[in-house]
């Protein structure tokens, strides 16, 4: 767990926090099937195509765009740490930077949000998103148990 996250006291961890956190991401993005035009995941997947895959094109360029910042702003928080370090302005730009990268995360999490929808609207679950990556592992990286890709559904289309 990094420094910027928490777990609420009395609470168990789940064996996956992200693993936990997707599924339950991808079935309420399921159950939305049958939500109103107020759900705005509903209007993603029952709207024409085209409005989530826009979606999923521009919040991919913003991870891209907050990334390039990113950078940057560690970059000069990394030289003024160096050439004027416990200085006001090195404690100003290591706040930006950590800043900055805080944005990439919330765009990532823009990103994989979408792309969950377009899973959900081509009837693509998580399981089997889950064997595409395994299929791609070596033995030495793959967790044990993983689900993996019939044969006959490996790089289908290509
Ligand atoms: N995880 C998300 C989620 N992430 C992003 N979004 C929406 O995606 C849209 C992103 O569009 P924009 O880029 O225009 O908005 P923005 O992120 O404020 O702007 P930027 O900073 O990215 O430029 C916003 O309307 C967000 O609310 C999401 N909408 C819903 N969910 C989940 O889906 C559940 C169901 O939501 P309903 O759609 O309300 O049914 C929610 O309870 C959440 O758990």
């Amino acid at each position: 767990m990094s420094c910027k996250t928490y777990v609420p006291e009395g609470e168990a961890a789940p064996a996956s926090q992200v693993g936990a956190t997707l599924e339950a991401l991808a079935a309420t993005i399921a159950a939305r099937r049958e939500a109103g035009e107020e759900s705005y995941t509903h209007r993603l997947l029952t709207a024409d195509v085209d409005a989530v895959l826009k979606k999923v094109m521009e919040e991919a360029g913003e991870v891209a765009l907050a990334a390039k910042d990113a950078d940057t702003a560690l970059y000069f928080a990394g030289e003024s740490a160096d050439v004027a370090p416990d200085t006001s302005a090195a404690a100003r730009l290591a706040e930006a930077a950590s800043q900055s990268v805080d944005h990439l995360r919330y765009e990532a999490a823009d990103v994989a949000y979408h792309l969950l929808v377009v899973l959900e609207r081509f009837g693509i679950g998580l399981d089997e998103f889950a064997a595409e990556l395994n299929n791609r592992m070596t033995e030495d990286e793959r967790p044990a148990g993983a689900v993996r890709l019939y044969d006959d559904y490996v790089r289908r289309g290509k």
